[in-house]
């Protein structure tokens, strides 16, 4: 129950502290991300003659003063393919029975349900497109590779959208903040999400974007790309190792993520960051439309990796997978109130407790250490014609690297001279000795 001590105003104070360098920073990343995401198909692509393609001023201005050009970027067929693919996870979410768990406690002091049905979403999806690809081959799934930029453009439009709702619909009466969301400064609060879990009923907008209509197109975008290969080349048996190979660790990652979905409540986008449109981007058209690239690059070039060069990556999968569920397993069975590895701990004057052994005592984030090796192999496969197919692996050092200071600061905030001491135990803050 809501303390009735607090009103709003204590509930929601103002931000006085900006991320990602204030509104300048927030209306870069505003614009850069639906523009990095289109350029990523047209810096590489058979469209536009590689990867990179040749580079030629006067062609590429040229181009982009045709109609053509712009025209192309819209697509309706696209768009209701997109919007048919976002409804049929709405719905999924309504009808597909599942537990509902209780989140950790939110500032306010209550807690929030969550349905859990993100994997058997999962296995509709998954049912329907064998059932497609049982009956008619894998033709029809060539769709998404043809309708690429339209399909992007979708998506963007449908994030631009969620992010001026739940930014219109955070000033009504009664909305729970983000602390970080509230600085007044519309172009700020607009990207870093005003609204701490905007929700309609019991629908939680934020959570259900994460977990299902991004991750799971990324899964199907790479059946797609399977599937432009398979007909392409002559059948499934013809499409290469290194295609399988994406194609496996990838879903990997997304099933392993569908699976435990209420470790996602633990994780700091849900328990502490606002949902406004860098979250909604991020989720429903980087997500599925960046993180693909390397299967669709496997479409125009198509590598043969052989036993040996298979083996090694798959190592270095394993090894990176081990060490991200192992270590996400561990803070969120301790945070969940169970230590069943009998792992040391410090208690914090909050009244929290801080691992200090097993993964969470080697480095501050051992999780992301993990991820990030998870996501060298899967650049790997691409050979090393190109730096582009490894854009993944270095956006996600960024990325993780300042999430880790962005998490350092709140953590500071919320366990004062607890956290010091946290840190002299465990000075490492990704890679234990490196980093
Ligand atoms: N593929 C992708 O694009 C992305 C993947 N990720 C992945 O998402 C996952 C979640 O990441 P994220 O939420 O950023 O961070 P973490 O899962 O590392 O969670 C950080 C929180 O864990 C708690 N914590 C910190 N230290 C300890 C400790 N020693 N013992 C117990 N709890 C501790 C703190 O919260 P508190 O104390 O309040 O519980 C802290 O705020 C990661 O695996 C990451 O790799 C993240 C971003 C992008
Ligand atoms: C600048 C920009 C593009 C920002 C958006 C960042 C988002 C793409 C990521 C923020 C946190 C994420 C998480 C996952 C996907 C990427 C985003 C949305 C995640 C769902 C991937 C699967 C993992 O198993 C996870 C559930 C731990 C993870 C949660 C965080």
């Amino acid at each position: 129950m809501a303390s009735p001590s607090k009103d709003a105003t204590d509930l929601n104070p103002r931000t006085t502290h900006y991320e990602f360098l204030g509104p300048p920073g927030a209306l870069a990343i505003t614009i850069g991300v639906p523009a990095m995401t289109y350029m990523l198909y047209y810096g590489c692509s058979e469209e536009t003659g590689g990867c990179p393609p040749p580079i030629d001023v006067d062609i590429i201005l040229n181009s982009l003063s045709t109609v053509d050009f712009w025209k192309g970027l819209w697509d309706t067929q696209a768009f209701l393919a997109y919007l048919a693919w976002y409804a049929f996870t709405v719905v999924a979410w309504f009808i597909l029975p599942g537990d509902w768990i209780v989140g950790t406690e939110i500032r306010n002091g209550q807690r929030k349900k969550y349905k859990i049905n993100a994997f058997s979403t999962m296995l509709l999806a998954l049912g329907l497109t064998a059932g497609t690809l049982y009956r008619e081959g894998p033709q029809p799934f060539t769709f998404i590779y043809e309708h690429w930029v339209g399909l992007v453009t979708a998506s963007i439009a449908m994030s631009v959208f969620q992010g001026l709702l739940v930014y219109a619909l955070s000033f009504r009466k009664g909305a729970l903040l983000a602390l970080g969301g509230n600085s007044g400064n519309p172009i700020y609060d607009f990207y870093i999400g005003r609204e701490l879990n905007p929700s309609i009923g019991s629908f939680d907008l934020k959570s259900f974007n994460e977990l299902r209509p991004g991750l799971i197109l990324w899964m199907l975008i790479d059946i797609g790309m399977v599937c432009e290969q398979a007909v392409r080349r002559g059948g499934f048996n013809k499409v290469t190792d290194s295609m399988w190979l994406v194609l496996a660790f990838q879903s990997w990652y997304v099933v392993d993520a569908l699976y435990n979905e209420p470790a996602i409540f633990t994780t700091m986008d849900i328990t502490t960051d606002g949902f406004g449109f860098m979250l909604a981007v991020g989720d429903l058209a980087w997500v599925p439309f960046v993180y693909s690239l390397q299967a669709r690059y496997l479409v125009f070039n198509q590598v043969e990796l052989g036993p040996i060069y298979t083996a090694i990556i798959i190592a270095v999968n394993l090894a990176g997978y081990y060490i991200f569920r192992v270590a996400n397993g561990e803070k969120n069975d301790f945070r969940n109130g169970r230590n069943p590895k009998n792992l040391q701990y410090m208690t914090t004057e909050r009244g929290t407790k801080l691992l200090t052994s097993g993964w969470w005592g080697r480095s501050r984030h051992p999780n992301y250490m993990g991820d990030l090796l998870m996501a060298f192999a899967w650049s790997l496969p691409t050979g090393f014609k190109t730096p582009i197919t490894y854009f993944y692996v270095i956006y996600f050092a960024v990325l993780l690297m300042h999430r880790e200071r962005r998490d350092d600061e709140a953590c500071l905030k919320k366990y004062g001279k607890d956290w010091t001491k946290y840190k002299k135990l465990v000075p490492w803050r990704i890679i234990p000795y490196v980093y």
